[in-house]
């Protein structure tokens, strides 16, 4: 696998300590050969929707994970995104995503190897409110049906996109779309905190291999006591560094401020050969978005206002 990291790019967003703020990404790598202005734009739209769609919410008062979940569904609709339609293919050529919500106050639901759900959050959510369990694994058409969300076939998650890419990793060449997993973190009118990601993993990964963004404190994390985080990446090196929680654990305990924090845990990322980013957003103060490839896509907005990077 190969890697491309850099010495992190950390960056405090603009934005005041406390009030409504919400930080959505859609992967961090580098822009490889595939990359045209028409697609740039057509990301940066796909992330404005986003932003907005979850950004209202908040502005309406309704609780950080609903924007959190209200986003991620707008990219995992985007079949720009790695995540939902569009998701990375498998070496077998199938979609198997992952996906994880988290709120502040420890309340946690995932899955892993979901092929069906048409948006993978929602199953995510249903385990964390439905269930007193917190990650399932594959889990029956019977279960999925229980929880009330939307399926569709796999044929329906696959773009012409993904198997070129596919294509391309098998014949030797760059995994050029190896990121592009979604995420959210937001900050509600109460002060509270929620995480969410959504992932179809790594294009050409093996059947059944399971990434961080799925995995509370890997991929995903929030802790009302520190900080909401949602990473993108080579999932293996987040995993090693269990790097969302890594995070939180250095805002509490070594008294780092977010914005080290960030740049040191990407630092033992790109120790395990891994690039990607990450965004943080503390129960109170500015968020952060940081990252060891060459580019993120990210968008933030709060009452000062915001922007979105494609
Ligand atoms: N695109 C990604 O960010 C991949 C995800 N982190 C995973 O390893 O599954």
């Amino acid at each position: 696998m190969t890697t491309s990291s850099v010495s992190p790019v950390t960056t405090e967003l603009a934005g005041s300590e406390t009030g409504i703020t919400f930080i959505i990404h859609a992967g961090a790598g580098s822009r490889g050969k595939h990359s045209t202005p028409e697609r740039i734009a057509q990301v940066e739209l796909d992330l404005q929707r986003a932003l907005d769609a979850g950004y209202q919410l908040l502005e309406s008062g309704a609780p950080a994970h609903e924007a959190v979940v209200a986003a991620i569904h707008v990219m995992e609709d985007a079949p720009e995104f790695n995540a939902g339609r569009g998701a990375a293919l498998t070496s077998d050529g199938i979609a198997q995503m992952d996906a994880c919500l988290m709120t502040g106050d420890g309340e946690v639901g995932a899955v892993t190897g979901v092929s069906t759900v048409k948006n993978p959050i929602d199953a995510a959510r249903a385990v964390k409110e439905q269930t007193k369990h917190v990650l399932f694994a594959d889990p029956t058409d019977a279960e999925i049906a229980d929880w009330g969300v939307a399926t569709e076939s796999n044929e329906y998650f696959i773009t012409e996109q993904r198997r070129q890419s596919l294509a391309e990793a098998q014949s030797g060449g760059d995994e050029w779309e190896k990121h592009g997993t979604i995420g959210a973190v937001a900050r509600d009118a109460e002060g509270n905190i929620a995480a969410g990601t959504s992932t179809g993993g790594i294009t050409n990964q093996m059947h059944g291999r399971v990434g961080d963004s799925p995995l509370p404190g890997c991929g995903t994390f929030a802790n009302q006591s520190t900080v909401a985080v949602s990473c993108t990446g080579i999932g293996e090196a987040f995993i090693k560094v269990v790097a969302a929680h890594q995070v939180s654990d250095r805002v509490r305990f070594s008294g780092e401020n977010v914005e080290d924090a960030a740049t040191a845990t990407l630092d033992e990322v790109a120790a395990h050969h891994g690039d990607g980013g990450m965004i943080v957003l503390p129960a109170v103060g500015r968020g952060v978005v940081a990252y060891n490839s060459e580019m993120m896509n990210f968008g933030y907005r709060s009452a000062q206002g915001g922007k979105v990077q494609g």
